[in-house]
């Protein structure tokens, strides 16, 4: 590889026009304090020249012109100018016969989780939820350019559907984003949506996406975040039913987890990320204040909330992206070997593109397993359930042991293999029995989720990362079976119409990683802005910040089993976290946890 820092893959200057707009012409003013040591909760005044790049409600970037039919918003046509086939039809023609899962040997649940758990870190793309309640009460043949913005793409389904089809069912609810021209009072076109999480790895879907947000998480007491506790357990701070989102709709929910994040109660994976990780920093903030007796509330809670940002990007860079992409591909400056440490760039924009959030990060969705299991302190599997049957409803994990056995089931169990498909349950039925539209296809809405946002074609960006050409659908041959690229000339006109994500699901895994090479260009160019475009980013040198090399060399030498040891009743943990039990070296909790050694940070009064 080239040198570590600098040329590292892909980064291809600005993109279009497009991209500067808001910052032209529709940005607040803001002023910096360039001594501030700690990140704002917005992640404003990270960049001090452009002080609002990759803070909270901007828009994303676009690393290519958007794919639109009027260069506004109208979902792009084929190159022949028929429709694109629909998404649905997509899924039932290449994916769903291939959804069972088959187990992955080499990963437990916690590299899939850990992927979301990021997720939720650095990107927010919700859907519009005002205008019409649900969309599908509007005919399909009836949509015109009259139709309110965010019902203009519900998902037909076939009538002959295998699945939806015994119903009569014949459209799936879908909701266009929400963008800066529609919601927020910029005019930007083509439309962006808005980013509503800071892009930066700081771990706001803990803490908050904005300050107001921030505040309303903590205790103002001892550094502390807020937490209910139940059953001498502490938890996240329970939320009010009334306008929750994902909580809201079903009956049989009684409890319901406020976050840093609205989407914390989506799955028992994601929940228990979030009361573990609030647990941990309350462990943090515990122990500074015995190290620190005087230090103030204010100064314990940034303390602890930067310590814990600073693991989530060592977990990210050391630990999670070697797996997602390849050892031999992160080494060139993506990761932590060779004690590369970071070099600060101002000019890069430390943004998600629509490229990544509308697609790429979302083809690890092929990791998910269909069922979690609970696994007792005997190793005992004593329950498996279904994740369809149990998104928004937290519940069960304030009972007893029940967060305990969750944790330790996602270690033990062999995750879901990646494959061209997602799983069957999460194919039909995710959201089961919602009130909001149950019974819904994640990668159905997938696609059609890159075509509202404009996402350019796969063989658009293949070439955009700099990869071999395709200008036919033979040309296919080299990556894809005769019998996929047969389906795939079925379903579109010719090989430059085909979607970003069916392209990147479709194409194999590079050698080592997890994600075929397309995605792998397009993730390792965000990962690799929101490393070296962060001024906070926890190795940086010479900033107000920075770490003394006594608190990075403790920093590093803690891990995702260490947060697990310290926060849950597992007694151990294997030593590579992402690899099921049987495959890593087991540790012993009590043991790892000395690691947790925060003697670097105790100041004289
Ligand atoms: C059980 C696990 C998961 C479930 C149930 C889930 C479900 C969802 C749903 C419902 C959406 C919104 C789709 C839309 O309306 O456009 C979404 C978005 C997304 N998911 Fe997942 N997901 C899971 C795990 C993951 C993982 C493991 C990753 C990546 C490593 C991931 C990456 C993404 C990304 C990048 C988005 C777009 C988010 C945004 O910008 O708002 N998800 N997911
Ligand atoms: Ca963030």
């Amino acid at each position: 590889c080239k040198t570590a820092n600098e040329d590292f893959v892909i980064y291809h200057g600005d993109g279009p026009q497009s991209n500067s707009i808001y910052y032209d012409k529709c940005a607040p003013t803001v002023t910096c304090n360039p001594n501030a040591i700690y990140r704002t909760a917005n992640g404003s005044c990270n960049n001090l020249e452009n002080p609002l790049w990759g803070s909270s409600e901007t828009p994303y970037i676009r690393l290519y012109e958007a794919a639109y039919n009027d260069g506004d918003h109208e979902v792009r046509k084929q190159s022949n100018g028929s429709l694109l086939p629909t998404p649905r039809k997509v899924q039932l023609s290449l994916f769903l016969k291939k959804s069972q899962d088959s187990p992955d040997h080499n990963n437990n649940y916690h590299l899939s989780q850990f992927g979301q758990w990021i997720t939720h870190d650095i990107t927010l793309l919700p859907p519009d939820p005002s205008g019409p309640k649900r969309c599908c009460s509007i005919p399909i043949n009836e949509i015109n350019s009259n139709t309110p913005y965010q019902c203009q793409l519900p998902i037909e389904l076939p009538m002959d559907d295998p699945v939806y089809g015994r119903h009569g069912r014949t459209c799936m609810e879908f909701r266009r984003a929400m963008t800066a021209a529609n919601n927020f009072n910029c005019s930007i076109s083509p439309q962006i949506p808005m980013n509503q999480a800071t892009s930066y790895i700081d771990s706001s879907q803990l803490y908050g996406h904005t300050s107001v947000k921030a505040n309303s998480m903590r205790s103002f007491n001892g550094g502390r975040l807020l937490t209910e506790v139940i059953n001498e357990n502490e938890y996240c701070p329970l939320r009010k039913r009334s306008g929750s989102l994902l909580c809201d709709g079903r009956d049989n929910v009684t409890v319901c987890f406020e976050g840093g994040d609205p989407r914390i109660n989506q799955h028992f994976g994601i929940t228990s990320y979030s009361i573990i990780f609030t647990r941990f920093h309350n462990v943090v903030a515990d122990k500074l204040q015995e190290l620190n007796p005087h230090w103030s509330d204010e100064v314990l809670y940034q303390e602890a909330r930067k310590f814990i940002g600073a693991l989530n990007q060592i977990i990210v860079y050391r630990d999670y992206l070697p797996i997602l992409l390849g050892k031999s591909f992160t080494s060139c400056g993506l990761d932590l070997s060779n004690n590369i440490t970071t070099k600060y760039y101002p000019e890069k924009h430390a943004a998600l593109h629509v490229e990544f959030a509308g697609s790429a990060f979302r083809v690890p969705h092929n990791t998910i397993a269909s069922c979690y299991n609970y696994v007792d302190k005997d190793y005992e599997t004593v329950d498996s359930v279904k994740l369809n049957e149990w998104m928004s409803i937290p519940d069960p994990l304030v009972n007893g042991s029940k967060l305990d056995e969750i944790v330790r089931g996602m270690t033990t169990s062999e995750g879901r293999f990646y494959t061209p498909s997602y799983n069957y349950l999460i194919s039909n039925f995710m959201l089961h029995k919602h009130e909001n539209g149950g019974d819904l296809d994640l990668l159905s809405i997938d696609i059609q989720r890159g075509r509202d946002v404009g996402v350019p074609q796969y063989i658009k960006m293949r070439k955009w990362c700099g990869l071999p050409e395709i200008c036919s659908f033979e040309d296919l041959s080299k990556i894809l079976s005769e019998d996929v690229i047969e389906k795939l000339k079925n379903l579109y006109a010719t090989v430059d119409d085909m979607d970003l994500i069916v392209g990147a699901l479709l194409e194999p895994p590079v050698d080592g990683g997890t994600v075929g090479r397309t995605a792998q260009c397009l993730l390792a160019d965000v990962f690799h802005r929101l490393r070296y475009g962060d001024r906070f980013f926890f190795d940086m040198e010479g900033q107000p910040g920075s770490y003394s090399p006594e608190k990075l060399s403790s920093l590093k030498h803690m891990d995702l089993p260490c947060v697990i040891c310290a926060t849950t009743k597992m007694d151990e943990v294997p030593s590579n976290i992402f690899e099921p039990i049987g495959y890593s070296k087991m540790v012993k909790c009590q043991d790892h946890l000395l690691n947790l050694d925060l003697s670097a940070w105790r100041e004289s009064p």
